[in-house]
């Protein structure tokens, strides 16, 4: 479970849409708690019949985003330089680019996850207000896969329900919602198999994802964010995953807003995303809708070539990392540097950003709820118990962990005493002196 800092500053008032770099203290909360029963729900003791509370969805929006680092001695260094997008219920935006164009920092950024050197002006928004998300509100899945890899599916899945879900919920009702959600990543065939590690060869680097993201979305969060969730995995697997986190975005009468960044995706996957964010060096190369994002490059002088993937496409004619090979052509007869200024400039005055700015203002105008702060997870006691369990079947099953340890105290055991073997009963044996 990764969690989001909390920000208990962050503030609850509305604030001026229109207001640009103006420091934004918004911070997300990790998802902890669950959207909360109604009592005749409870009565019925179905998990299908679990619903929230407040079913609006999140509308995020940022605007002129600037984030920087510093650099020591030699001053600052921006990653962002003034990004601008938003995200809505029901959809997914992909955010892409070439490696260290700022991806991951925007995700960040978004989710309140930036590192303590990093400073942040702008304005992020949920729902036009300047707030704290909820726990149970949003979930972020990194890069990694922090799984136990002595637990089964089911059992990863279990126990994380037991822990997050509200002592409300008895324990049949959390069994449920981790079993739909299981299925629903379609993992019910590896419910039993072991996630597996270095020893021994657990499921499949595509099902470690799922199981992940499973966890995450145990909670129904509305606001989803997953950094690179197809890195490691082939263009099948990838698909496989990807079609399965698009498929969360109406799931549980929820409508989610799903923001993800990525590396490269097939064109298959190109397909699933509703918004394309395009990064090159922290500037928006594109934002907007991902099927008129081949239409922006053509009409700058940078056409798909037919059956190319157009997300090859854009990165090839942004990814400034290495030198073009002339005799291979460059991009639309330009150099790369020469390229992304023409579609950053062409970007900034196109109808695509105004019509940006239009949806971020439209969203910051519309009289949208702040959202509410539930704070319901699972007791101290609860966690405890559940800790100790999970605790005590890693560590039988755990070669390393625990049987290697015993066989170490036993050898230690056996040399200790064999330097006392045969010393005898005698008073001469052990002398021991005594001290009046
Ligand atoms: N906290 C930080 N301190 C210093 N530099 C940072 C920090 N965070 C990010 N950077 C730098 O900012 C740049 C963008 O990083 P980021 O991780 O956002 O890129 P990315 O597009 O996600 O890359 P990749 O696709 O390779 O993961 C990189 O050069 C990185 O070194």
């Amino acid at each position: 479970m990764n969690t989001l800092p909390h920000q208990p500053n962050a503030s609850d008032s509305e604030s001026n849409c229109s207001s640009k770099k103006m420091e934004s203290s918004l911070h997300i909360r990790t998802s902890l708690e669950v959207d909360t029963i109604t009592s005749t729900e409870r009565k019925r003791g179905s998990a299908f019949c679990i619903q929230t509370e407040a079913e609006e969805g999140v509308h995020l929006t940022w605007e002129d985003l600037w984030v920087t680092v510093s650099n020591g001695k030699n001053g600052s260094r921006s990653i962002l330089q003034g990004v601008t997008g938003y995200s809505k219920p029901g959809q997914l935006l992909a955010i892409m680019g070439p490696s260290g164009c700022g991806k991951s920092t925007l995700l960040d950024a978004l989710a309140g996850r930036l590192g303590s050197n990093t400073r942040q002006t702008g304005e992020i928004l949920i729902n036009g207000h300047k707030q704290a998300l909820a726990y149970g509100t949003s979930a972020y899945v990194t890069q990694d896969d922090t799984l136990l890899t002595t637990l089964t599916v089911g059992e990863s899945v279990h126990y994380s329900a037991q822990l997050q879900l509200p002592d409300s919920m008895s324990k049949s009702e959390k069994r449920e919602r981790a079993d739909i959600t299981i299925r629903e990543m379609g993992l019910q065939d590896a419910i039993n198999t072991r996630i597996g590690g270095w020893g021994a060869k657990g499921i499949s680097g595509g099902q470690k994802r799922r199981v992940t993201i499973c966890i995450e979305i145990l909670t129904h969060p509305r606001l989803l964010f997953l950094d690179e969730p197809t890195s490691g995995l082939d263009s099948a697997a990838s698909y496989y995953v990807m079609s399965r986190i698009a498929s969360l975005d109406q799931r549980d009468g929820i409508e989610r807003t799903i923001i993800i960044s990525i590396h490269q995706p097939s064109s298959e996957v190109f397909q699933l995303f509703h918004n394309l964010c395009l990064l090159s060096s922290g500037k928006t190369v594109y934002f907007g809708p991902a099927a008129a994002a081949t239409e922006f490059f053509a009409s700058n002088g940078f056409p798909c070539p037919t059956l190319q993937n157009p997300s090859d496409h854009f990165l090839k004619t942004i990814n400034k990392d290495f030198e073009q090979d002339p005799e291979q052509g460059l991009a639309g007869g330009v150099a790369t540097d020469e390229a992304i200024s023409i579609l950053v400039k062409s970007y900034k005055s196109s109808d695509i950003s105004q019509q940006v700015r239009r949806e971020v203002a439209e969203i910051c105008r519309r009289d949208s709820n702040i959202m509410e702060k539930k704070r319901s997870h699972a007791g101290f006691l609860t966690q405890c118990s559940v800790l100790t369990r999970r605790s005590f079947v890693n560590m039988y099953r755990d070669l390393g962990y625990y049987w290697l340890r015993l066989a170490v105290y036993v050898a230690l055991a056996i040399g200790l005493a064999t330097i006392f073997y045969d010393v005898g009963l005698g008073h001469r044996s052990i002398q021991v002196t005594e001290k009046e």
